[in-house]
């Protein structure tokens, strides 16, 4: 059984010589996802503003509302948390992709909450440590066995020792010790998980820390917003935190997630690269994310560097021109995330830049060393490296090469490498779609801010149509497509294609996980007026009322919705895609320059699903088809994982008196006023 992200497209970028602008960066994903954790574990309700929309947090999310916890969407960048301490569902299957920020907490809370879990994620997850995090954990009474090899996930969880029962004597430890050498994020699952373990005990809890700790700045995070939720940990240096006897999570009532400071990394890159100014708002002078330190990388490499207390402001030299960065050789032990962008960077440099103390890059989304390694050299780069270092010398202007970027399924290795667009070659980067772990709208971004604007080079547009059953989504989506030359996506077929599967498999459409792996592996083909499940075609049959009704039901999951997220994305190609859905406009392509909301009179909604049917050799019944509806259209509306609604920017067409011609015609309409130029 397979979970991988199936990769998608590749996206050309043409050189570039100039980028300047404006960005809002989207919220932090180490913020984002220890603040839904904390507001989970605590007593009261948070609402989370700013919060990012990213796979790694959907991934989150969905994991909390599996174990009973309520996350309810509260508007834009909004999410209302009550707080449920222990987790209401004992026992469950989860499984959390590639997120470090969710599986390494998540695995520290459940084993200290009592209750049976297993926890998996993709085949790189199962290949990322987690002994030393489980032999802490173990030492406070947890059980936790290895399903597959001893030392990585996945896991099972099993309830909790009782205080009598340790079996190294004793009750379960006041102290535990855990390496910092390897990944910061057990040190954060067990300070977040802390406070479960002394509401057990009544005394306190030391943690000290073996060998070095990598990655300080996010234990600083982890401190913080900890604080916020009324925990304060006392620290001895880096190698001895105690949580009091008193430790209990309390509900801040609000938390503003500030921008991704990693993130900011590209766009100080671009500021740096080609001339500036690049002004990056949600994150300044008075950040808690470490990563923010890379500024003064920037600066140190010669850009001119502005900062306030909420925004940065970064200029440069104009590499294209041949201007050149200063090379550097820095330890990057605290900022390994941000690194990545200077080692990118390094090829627009005036000598050989090292970036030494990276050795945790080895056990990141990839071997980062060795794929940074790889990747480089491609572009005509001289690299060397080894266990936790790397040296990449500048490429100058006859040794660059035309390339295809390989990305690892690691959306780093996609941003990184999109600065490769300032060399006189342009780049091709494969699988851009990665780039959803943080930033699903990281390219249209970086686009808006090259040479004026090449925001529609960098993306192909998009027009998404959604809207409640039978509005005509579909039926104006394949017009409006052939209009303009461009490819359709159906996303409901997907949706009915699970239902199907579901159905012709006896999966039990109450499990929530076993309808996401059916999800997960529906092999689907779309070949003209033929949808191919398993190589049969299912293209009537999916368009049955009651596969409708089932797929309704199953799409309201979490777990469903990411399964089929990136295989929707995927369909996004030049010269342009339209995506007719309930979400098209909101989740899948949030970035889409048009979005229509196409509605209609659910009587002329059903009259037109009769005619249909009947049209199809299937029977219908008007009162009948009506009330389906109508019970489908207020699911759609209803449901807590991406509601039928339409985006804040969308445009509502209403077709209830119009002809097919006519609402292709006020789409067009629409299109051709937003001053689009074909794509080459
Ligand atoms: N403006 C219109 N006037 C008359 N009939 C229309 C109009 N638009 C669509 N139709 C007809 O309505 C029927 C339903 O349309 P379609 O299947 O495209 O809807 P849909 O919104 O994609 O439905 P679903 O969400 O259930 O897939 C089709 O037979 C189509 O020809
Ligand atoms: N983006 C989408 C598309 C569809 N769904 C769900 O699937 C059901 C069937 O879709 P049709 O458009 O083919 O009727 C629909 O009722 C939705 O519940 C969805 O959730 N998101």
């Amino acid at each position: 059984m397979s979970h991988t992200r199936k990769p998608s497209r590749s996206l050309n970028l043409a050189p570039a010589t100039r980028a300047s602008g404006r960005i809002r960066l989207p919220g932090s994903k180490s913020i984002s996802n220890r603040a839904l954790l904390l507001a989970a574990m605590c007593s009261g309700a948070t609402t989370l503003e700013g919060l990012l929309d990213s796979d790694d947090t959907r991934v989150m999310i969905a994991a909390l509302r599996q174990l009973g916890v309520q996350v309810d969407e509260a508007g834009e960048g909004r999410v209302r948390v009550q707080g449920q301490y222990p987790f209401p569902i004992k026992e469950g299957t989860l499984f959390l992709g590639n997120a470090g920020t969710a599986f390494r907490p998540l695995t520290a809370a459940l084993s200290l909450m009592g209750g049976r879990y297993e926890l998996s994620g993709v085949p790189r997850m199962h290949e990322r440590p987690i002994g030393d995090l489980v032999d802490a954990l173990r030492t406070l009474g947890a059980d936790i066995v290895y399903l597959g090899r001893e030392g990585y996930p996945p896991l099972r969880i099993g309830a909790l020792r009782a205080m009598e029962e340790n079996k190294n004597g004793g009750a379960p430890s006041d102290r535990v010790r855990v390496r910092g050498t390897v990944s910061s994020q057990f040190l954060t699952a067990l300070l977040m998980a802390a406070p479960l373990h002394v509401a057990r005990t009544g005394r306190p809890l030391v943690i000290e820390v073996e060998g070095d700790l990598i990655s300080r700045p996010y234990i600083l995070i982890t401190l913080r917003l900890m604080a916020r939720f009324g925990v304060n940990v006392a620290c001895d240096g880096d190698s001895r935190f105690v949580v009091p006897a008193d430790a209990a999570y309390r509900a801040p009532g609000r938390i503003a997630v500030e921008g991704d400071a990693s993130t900011a990394s590209y766009f100080m890159a671009l500021g740096a690269l080609g001339g500036g100014p690049v002004v990056i708002d949600g994150v300044g002078q008075d950040s808690i994310q470490g990563d923010v330190a890379f500024a003064d990388v920037v600066q140190a490499m010669g850009a001119t560097v502005v900062r306030r207390a909420e925004s940065i402001e970064v200029s440069g030299p104009v590499v294209a021109r041949g201007e050149r960065l200063r090379a550097f050789d820095r330890d990057f032990n605290l900022i390994p995330d941000a690194a990545m962008t200077a080692a990118a960077m390094a090829m627009y440099a005036d000598g050989p830049c090292t970036l030494r103390n990276i050795g945790s890059w080895r056990v990141k989304e990839t071997d980062r060393i060795h794929a940074m390694h790889t990747e480089l050299e491609k572009l005509g780069a001289r690299v060397e490296s080894g266990p936790d270092w790397l040296r990449v010398h500048p490429v100058t202007a006859d040794q660059w090469r035309a390339a295809s970027i390989a990305t690892y399924d690691d959306h780093r290795m996609a941003m990184c490498f999109s600065l490769a667009a300032f060399g006189p070659k342009g780049v091709t980067i494969e699988d851009p779609d990665c780039v959803g772990k943080t930033f699903p709208g990281y390219f249209p971004a970086f686009g808006d801010m090259l040479d004026g604007n090449a925001g529609a080079r960098a993306a192909p547009p998009v027009i998404t149509i959604d809207g409640p059953t039978a509005s005509g989504k579909g039926t104006i989506a394949h017009r409006v497509a052939q209009a303009l030359g461009w490819s359709v996506l159906d996303s409901g077929a997907l949706y009915r294609l699970t239902a199907l599967a579901v159905q012709q498999n006896g999966t039990n459409p109450d499990d929530e996980m076993a309808v996401a792996r059916v999800a997960q592996e529906l092999d689907v083909a779309f070949q003209g007026e033929q949808v191919l499940l398993e190589g049969r075609d299912v293209a009537a049959l999916i368009r049955q009322e009651q596969v409708g009704n089932l797929a309704s039901r199953v799409a309201a999951y979490g777990p469903v919705r990411q399964a089929l997220l990136e295989r929707q994305r995927a369909f996004r190609m030049a010269p342009g895609l339209v995506a007719d859905g309930r979400d098209m406009g909101t989740v899948v392509f949030p970035d889409a320059p048009l979005k229509i909301f196409l509605v209609a009179d659910v009587r002329a909604r059903a009259e037109r699903r009769s005619k249909q049917l009947k049209e199809k050799g299937f029977s219908a019944n008007l009162a009948d088809l009506l009330e389906s509806m109508r019970a489908r259209d207020e699911r759609d509306r209803t449901r807590a994982n991406a509601p039928l609604v339409a985006a804040a920017d969308a445009r509502t067409v209403d077709s209830s008196s119009l002809t097919i011609d006519e609402t292709v015609r006020v789409v067009l309409d629409l299109w051709s006023s937003l001053g689009f130029q074909p794509q080459e």
